[in-house]
């Protein structure tokens, strides 16, 4: 017997009252009934007397008929007195209970008491009424389909027996982890109707162990379980899915006894010493379950009887016990035991849900409905309920779009009015301001500079608009910026100024001692340096500005303003300065030039045996090479031609006194500088033999000595730009502060700043294309490009790197246009060494870059890209090299310039390195070169990637 022959696993449990579909999990307490049954003709023979009364029906009354008085009393669900017949006690609460398995809850009716107190009697009445009921409700139900089978048991002296195949011999109760006990090889009969079920009851019942007692001639020997699984499914045309499974469990046990009673012997008393053994364990795991004890130990295992009907007993069923009595006296002890084993099964809760079957062929079919149905709503042009909600949904969805278009266009439209208006304000303020001459009106004229220069090569309607945003920002910066920062911002940069005057400085330092030590050719030259070098000296001026001030408030801020206007066209005056040096240098080298054959130079030739431009000892060594615009690649080759076997006489070098402080703190060294003659070097012989070599080496220094005034005039150009960005920065803090304090005096009337968040886009947008261009004259590293263009996206707080790199790229391409009108005696054969230098190292990244494309990308990300940029698969440069070629080649098209930003990003892998681009890394501030964590210059942040 056991749990259902369904799989457990396609058994869903859910939970039910008593109807199909029910979803809730109930608890509910056994019904137990007690029936009293006549007095038998035994009994009446043996002049026994009635000890139970039922008072109504639910109780009954223990009463000695020798004393009036009742004894005790008894309540149950139901009290069915000796006059009810079995079909009252059928319908007063058996037949729900049984019929709960046709709703997939497993049910349970048994029959407890003493030997010949009527349970047999009872249950076959039951067992024929539900037959009948339950193939009743199966006609009532014709869109269920049904299937019933039967299997009947009997457990005689704890043996577990086949009713329906007792051949079978001897049946073992197994443990499935699923089902719970189970019968090993029990039969299941599948039942074709109630005739036939009937049929195999009586086949049970004639297999059933019967015996002959004192009691009662056809006394049950053993425990029968007749059990009914009872499948109920819907029809497939009732378009739901549920089925239900449950089992009807009508147990009719044997009876208790004594043996005293039944007059037992040998096989009987066996047989009852069995049955009393199995009842009592009933009685025990009764017991427990009714005292509540459910997590404790129950001893379901202690027989065969509990272990079968464990599930029915505190588990998953509704379960009713019919307690039947004999109510002779003679029996009382066993009646009075019977009804304490039915107060305690009073107390039994059992658990009920429904069990649900989907079978696969049932969820096939079903899935397979449900897919028909949605086709068909597709192609239906009736729209379905939910199709119809959907659409009115979207209808309305549509309306709030329009409407919020509309509203969008009005505000741009105000937005633009308020923004002309705002423009024509300006305009008018800035006229009338153009009269006046004051401090802030020339910081203005003074940052125009560069925007005036490039105002050919840009249309002047983006320069209004580009001067408007920028004003705009600088307010906007303003009230945003604690002033005590902006003072301590301009010292910065004094500092950063002063550096810068060191280094030039320097720099000249050791022109002048090369020119002391006659290396550099003539006395002109000698002149041209020495006035260098004082034009240098007068940059430094700033050098007394205290570096520690305390700003406490924004008077210390007027304060400032008025020192720096006093310190007059300071910055202006260095940059006029360089422009001298870089002069002097041209001067000095057309003088080396025309000079080159003259005997005094012949004369000093075969003196000079050092190394023209000897930088070995310079403190700028590492800025010299460092420099964006000082290239010295060429000029160590030469050296390095030559080898370092040429020096100079100490003796010609200039007196200590002569010389800069810098090289007084480090004096210079015979072995570093020059080296001493030797004696035997002035021999005619020695001579004889140096001609030769002498001229091929005055050629070599001839070409060297231009290329070093090259590098000068390169890195004198590199000052000038930094000087430039330096007075741009200045400048920008000084007009902070003003409009600070202009804006102090105007706040209340002018109210907010002016620059909206649309102004500001369009500016960037502006900006942005302006700076897309200038890239791509300048021949910047794609690698800055694209990190600058991915991190750089319309972010308020980019403004002022948007500026300062517009600010750059505007004064290189002017530097490279002057580069390109200046002489060609002064640019020697190259058309501009920073040009060629850049194109260079741009088309050295772009093979590099080329390099990464293999390891980068995948194959399917390769061809996908080739296809889009039109490589063909054979040309004369391998596809990734066309791939790198093609990127940034196209600064008009946005869409361009943000894919080969991307790709570049891939290859460069800035994405996956899991370092943040960060804006800082974009310096606003120039510090010196020699810092590797400043701003290096645009092709050296690739070289840094190693790229
Ligand atoms: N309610 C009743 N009305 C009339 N007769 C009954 C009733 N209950 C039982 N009987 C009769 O009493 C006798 C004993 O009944 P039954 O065999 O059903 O008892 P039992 O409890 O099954 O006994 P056992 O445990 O020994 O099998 C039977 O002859 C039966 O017809």
């Amino acid at each position: 017997m056991g749990e259902p022959k369904t799989p457990l696993s396609k058994i869903l449990t859910t939970t039910s009252s008593c109807t199909p579909g029910g979803t809730k999990v109930r608890e509910e307490k056994i019904m137990v009934m007690v029936r009293v049954r006549p007095l038998s003709s035994r009994e009446q023979a043996m002049y026994d007397l009635i000890a139970l009364e039922c008072p109504d029906e639910e109780t009954v009354v223990f009463k000695n008929p020798n004393d009036e008085r009742p004894c005790s009393s008894f309540t149950f669900d139901k009290v069915f007195s000796s006059t009810c017949v079995t079909a009252r006690v059928y319908e007063g609460g058996a037949k729900d209970v049984a019929l709960s398995a046709l709703t997939g809850i497993n049910a349970t009716i048994f029959a407890y008491g003493q030997t010949s107190s009527g349970k047999t009697f009872t249950m076959r009445g039951i067992t024929e009424y539900a037959i009948e009921d339950i193939y009743q409700y199966m006609q009532n139900h014709p869109e269920r389909n049904f299937s019933v089978k039967m299997s009947a048991l009997e457990i005689y002296n704890e043996t577990v027996v086949d009713l329906l195949n007792r051949s079978s011999g001897p049946l073992r109760l197994l443990d499935d982890p699923e089902k719970g006990t189970i019968v090993e090889k029990q039969v299941e009969e599948v039942v074709k109707d109630s005739q036939h079920l009937k049929h195999l009851i009586g086949i049970c019942e004639a297999q059933r162990q019967v015996g002959e007692t004192a009691l009662n001639d056809k006394s049950s020997r053993s425990h029968q379980i007749v059990r009914l699984t009872i499948e109920s499914r819907l029809k497939e045309n009732a378009g739901r899915l549920k089925s239900f499974i449950a089992s009807l469990n009508l147990v009719d046990l044997a009876g208790s006894e004594r043996a005293s009673q039944t007059k037992s012997a040998g096989l009987r008393l066996r047989e009852g010493s069995h049955i009393n053994r199995s009842l009592l364990t009933l009685t025990q795991v009764i017991r427990k379950l009714g005292s509540g004890k459910r997590t404790g130990h129950i001893p379901y295992r202690e027989s065969k009887l509990t272990r079968i009907l464990q599930s029915s007993l505190g588990g998953n069923a509704r379960t009713a016990i019919i307690c039947t009595l004999s109510p002779a006296l003679s029996h009382v002890e066993q009646s009075r035991n019977t009804l304490l084993f039915a107060t305690s099964a009073k107390e039994v809760t059992n658990t009920t849900r429904v069990n649900v079957v989907v079978t696969d062929q049932q969820l096939v079919k079903h899935l397979q409905q449900e897919v028909s149905r949605l086709e068909a709503e597709l192609k239906s042009p009736e729209p379905s309920s939910s199709s119809a909600a959907l659409k009115a949904l979207l209808i309305e969805k549509n309306v709030k779009i329009q409407k919020l278009e509309r509203k969008m266009g009005e505000l741009k439209r105000q937005r633009d009015l308020a923004q002309s208006q705002l423009e024509l304000e300006r305009t008018r303020k800035e006229k009338k301001e153009s009269s006046n001459s004051s401090p802030s009106n020339q910081v203005r004229k003074c940052l125009a500079y560069p925007l005036d220069t490039i105002a050919s090569k840009f249309a002047s309607e983006t320069q209004e608009r580009y001067q408007a945003g920028r004003q705009s920002m600088l307010r906007q910066s303003v009230t945003s910026t604690d002033p005590s920062l902006l003072v301590q911002e301009i010292r910065k940069l004094e500092v950063l100024q002063r550096r810068l005057g060191d280094e030039a400085n320097k720099a000249l330092d050791i022109l002048q001692k090369e020119v002391a030590c006659n290396r550099l050719g003539t006395q002109d030259a000698a002149e041209n340096v020495a006035k260098l070098l004082s034009e240098i000296k007068n940059m430094q001026i700033i050098n007394s500005i205290s570096e520690d001030i305390m700003v406490k408030d924004k008077a210390d801020l007027k304060e400032e303003i008025i020192r720096l206007n006093s310190q007059g066209q300071t910055i202006e005056s260095l940059e006029k300065k360089l422009e001298n040096v870089q002069n002097s240098v041209d001067r000095l080298v057309f003088t080396l030039g025309n000079n080159e054959d003259t005997p005094d130079t012949k004369t000093q030739s075969k003196r000079k045996k050092g190394i023209p431009f000897n930088l070995t000892n310079s403190p700028n060594m590492s800025n010299f090479i460092r420099a964006p615009c000082s290239p010295l690649s060429s000029s160590r080759r030469v050296m390095d031609e030559i080898g370092n076997t040429m020096s100079d006489s100490q003796s010609a070098l200039p007196t200590n006194d002569s010389l800069p402080n810098s090289c007084k703190s480090t004096p210079l060294k015979g072995d570093q500088v020059g080296y001493s003659h030797s004696s035997r070097e002035n021999t005619p012989a020695r001579q004889k033999s140096n001609s030769v070599n002498v001229k091929k080496m005055k050629k070599m220094f001839n070409n060297t000595l231009e290329e070093t005034a090259r590098n000068i005039r390169s890195y004198v150009t590199e000052l000038k730009e930094r000087v430039a960005k330096l007075q741009y920065q200045k400048q920008l803090l000084v007009c902070q502060v003003l409009d600070l304090e202009a804006g102090e005096a105007t706040t209340s009337s002018h109210g907010e700043p002016d620059q909206s968040p649309f102004s500001w886009l369009s500016m960037f947008e502006e900006q942005r294309k302006q700076i897309v261009m200038l890239w791509h004259l300048c021949h910047v590293s794609l690698v800055h490009r694209t990190q600058f263009f991915l991190l750089f996206r319309g972010d308020p707080a980019d403004q002022i790197y948007m500026e300062v790199e517009l600010r750059r790229l505007t004064w290189l391409e002017q530097h490279l246009s002057d580069l390109g009108n200046a002489s060609p005696a002064l640019l020697s054969d190259e058309p501009a060494s920073y040009v060629s230098s850049s194109i260079k190292a741009l088309k050295q990244e772009r093979e590099n870059l080329a390099k990464r494309v293999s390891s980068r990308l995948t194959p399917e990300e390769r061809e996908a890209l080739y296809r889009k940029w039109d490589i063909p698969p054979e040309g004369k440069q391998r596809r990734r090299l066309q791939l790198v070629n093609k990127l940034w080649t196209d600064p008009h098209s946005l869409q361009h310039v943000q894919e080969s930003a991307d790709i570049v990003a891939k290859l460069v892998g800035f994405c996956e390195s899991g370092e943040q681009l960060k804006r800082e890394m974009f310096e606003l501030n120039f510090k010196s070169p020699c810092d590797k964590k400043t701003w290096m210059g645009w092709n050296l942040i690739s070289n840094l990637l190693h790229l």
